[in-house]
């Protein structure tokens, strides 16, 4: 990767009145899958805020065409630049890139006022603390699991989200948790989940939203690094080493590459016979359970590329600004999810494509 690839992306200058000797703010958003955390990375860059942020985004894959091509959809046209921290498992591979990325953010310190950064769905929040405590002025992040938190497995009925954010300069604890996807529970859902986080974590700020809507100030302010803290250190500690890895090892990333076209209506079948009916197996006869889907597709007659974004049996497909203009048509979907380890079997009774065309892959390989 060279040097300047290394620059996050930059939101235009509004207010280039940051002074120079001030650290910089590192806010870490971490979350699970699909939990809404670049949904709330692209709502904070489009507000009006007057303040200039550079984003580390940081998605899960290995087919890092895809991960791209997400990542500018996602961002519009207010990412210049990308910086890929990883190419999916954070804790095993981001820790050199994360370093050099923070350490070229420092060196141009006094251009931006606050630096977020993304950490993807599968990683451990320990590898991530880890990696910051290397620098003495970085603290660490906890991390607030929606599924196990409310008890359920994956594809049960637990569909609202928890992502928390945390300042590089917090010890230990996430300083702000937000519910996401308020609009998939009941109210009586809202309060269970409430509950759970109050039990983890009785001082966490929590914020409700849908779509990731904040209020800004409450989210690019925290200032939760105040002297108050230091009393409750050995508090949250605890508090830190009683919250489980999120590294599940069970968890595979399944990829599809399929050239030319996909008509639609073979597409929302083959989701549904996947996502409702549970119909694919895997290797050992269980039924696969995804979390996550992601991916590009083209469809035909269609100029414009086309997003499936899905979480657990939810899913849509939507068509992005992005034209395939003389690219290659070519359909890339990811799945992560529990038991699915595949046969090939899997790819050819897809409908979509010959078994020959597609691969699958390992995710938390480490
Ligand atoms: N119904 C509903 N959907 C939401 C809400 N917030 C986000 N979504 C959708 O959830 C999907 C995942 O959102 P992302 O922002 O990509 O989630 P993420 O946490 O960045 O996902 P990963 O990086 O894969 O872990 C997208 O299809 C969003 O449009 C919400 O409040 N309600
Ligand atoms: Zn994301």
């Amino acid at each position: 990767m060279e040097e300047e690839d290394d620059c996050p992306e930059l939101v235009p200058i509004d207010n280039p009145s940051a002074p120079a000797t001030e650290q910089i703010p590192v806010t870490i958003i971490s979350g699970y899958l699909g939990a809404g955390k670049t949904t709330l990375l692209n709502y904070i860059l489009t507000e009006q805020h007057n303040k200039r942020i550079a984003v580390i985004l940081n998605e899960f894959g290995e087919g890092s065409a895809l991960e791209k091509s997400l990542a500018v959809s996602h961002a519009g046209e207010l990412y210049e630049e990308w910086l890929e921290l990883s190419n999916g498992c954070l804790c095993c591979s981001v820790k050199d890139n994360g370093l050099k990325a923070i350490e070229n953010l420092m060196e141009k310190k006094g251009k931006f006022d606050y630096i977020l950064l993304e950490t993807t769905g599968l990683a451990d929040p320990g590898a991530v603390a880890s990696m910051f405590w290397v620098d003495a002025e970085l603290g660490s992040e906890i991390y607030l699991d929606g599924k196990r938190i409310a008890g359920g497995r994956p594809g049960s009925e637990i569909k609202c989200c928890l992502m928390s954010l945390s300042s590089f300069r917090q010890i230990a604890v996430a300083d702000l948790t937000i519910i996401n996807k308020t609009d998939l529970v009941n109210e009586e859902e809202l309060a269970q989940i409430r509950a759970a986080v109050r039990s983890i974590n009785g001082l966490v700020k929590i914020i409700e939203t849908q779509k990731s809507k904040v209020d800004l100030s409450e989210v690019l302010d925290l200032h939760s690094f105040d002297h108050k803290d230091g009393a409750n250190l050995a508090e949250k500690l605890q508090l830190v080493k009683a919250t489980k890895p999120h590294l599940d090892k069970s968890i595979l990333t399944v990829t599809f590459e399929v050239a030319g076209e996909i008509l639609e209506d073979t597409l929302n079948v083959f989701i549904q016979d996947l996502l409702w009916e549970k119909m694919f197996k895997n290797k050992e006869g269980q039924p696969m359970t995804v979390i996550r889907s992601k991916g590009i597709v083209a469809f035909p007659g269609k100029a414009h590329q086309v997003m499936l974004q899905g979480v657990h049996e939810l899913y849509e497909l939507n068509e992005m600004p992005q034209l395939w203009g003389d690219n290659p048509r070519i359909n890339r979907l990811v799945f992560i999810g529990e038991d699915t380890h595949v046969t090939p079997e899997f790819f050819k009774s897809s409908g979509l494509c010959e078994a020959a065309q597609a691969e699958y892959s390992m995710n938390n390989k480490a």
